[in-house]
């Protein structure tokens, strides 16, 4: 079957016909209207809170879509707040960016679209016994989105990521990050976000995810988000660069969008 991918031929308007969980009723991204979302107050009562590890040796991959940073981290914990009584595992995370900064993330605010939007990719270890059996239902993956806003400070723990991207130019290359990664350092000060059910923004689209989106952005420079445009979607010598992979918003519906000001 043709690669699904970002352009006019293979991108999500065209995804259904391929995957047709990508036509459902709980797609992400949304555009989130901060108008109608609801304060819930019981999320208030159940505080999200995460533990992750620092980890050195991370594997970081070139998926031809963009970078993947694999962290199965048994020691990692995401609860509380929309997730219930169970407990969710960080097993990666990539990020979505846009050919410029004025577009890039997935979710939009208010119809406002950041430069980038960071995934850390979290799966209900309570309930299911794998990544990929979670994959399969309502509940089993839950997943913190970060935006990026450009700024003139570099980040950090981006740069740890940006330091690599020169040696997996090419789709299906990947090389261990040296540097020690604490997913922690990704997130916000600022930890109040927007949760909703919705589903993975990339084939095979799953209705899967507990979306949970920070509403502070985190800053990125411009000379980062361009190395990010410098990975090949191939796996040859072509040279074909992943300059946008982000999905647009799709129909809210009638789900319910809470907000949590932690
Ligand atoms: C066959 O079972 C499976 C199980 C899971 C996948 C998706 N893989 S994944 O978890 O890396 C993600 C894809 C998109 C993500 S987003 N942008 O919504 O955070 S996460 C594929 C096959
Ligand atoms: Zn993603």
């Amino acid at each position: 079957a043709a690669e699904w991918g970002y352009s006019p031929t293979n991108g999500p308007d065209v995804w259904a016909r391929l995957f047709p969980q990508a036509g459902g009723a709980r797609q992400s991204p949304v555009d989130i209207c901060t108008s109608i979302a609801s304060s819930d107050s019981n999320l208030e009562m159940k505080k999200l809170t995460f533990a992750y590890e620092s980890q050195s040796d991370l594997r970081i991959l070139n998926t031809g879509h963009g970078w993947k940073v694999e962290a199965p981290q048994s020691g990692s914990r995401l609860e509380g707040g929309p997730l219930g009584e169970d407990i969710y595992q960080l097993e990666q995370f990539h990020c979505h960016w846009g050919e410029t900064s004025a577009e890039g993330s997935e979710h939009t605010v208010d119809g406002r679209a950041y430069a980038g939007e960071l995934h850390l990719v979290h799966w209900n270890t309570t309930k299911y016994q794998s990544f990929a059996e979670a994959a399969q239902h309502p509940d089993g993956l839950a997943v913190l989105g970060v935006f990026f806003d450009v700024g003139n400070e570099s980040n950090d723990e981006i740069e740890k990521i940006v330091s690599t991207l020169s040696e997996i130019k090419f789709k299906g290359q990947f090389t261990d990050i040296p540097d020690v990664i604490d997913p922690t350092t990704f997130l916000p000060s600022g930890l109040g976000y927007w949760t909703y059910l919705g589903s993975l923004t990339t084939p095979p689209c799953n209705e899967c995810v507990i979306w949970i989106v920070y509403k502070e952005p985190i800053t990125v420079t411009e000379e980062q988000l361009v190395q990010f445009r410098c990975l090949s979607a191939c796996s040859g010598e072509a040279e074909e660069f992943i300059v946008k992979n982000y999905r647009p918003p799709q129909p809210l519906g009638n789900r319910a969008l809470r907000e949590c000001n932690a």
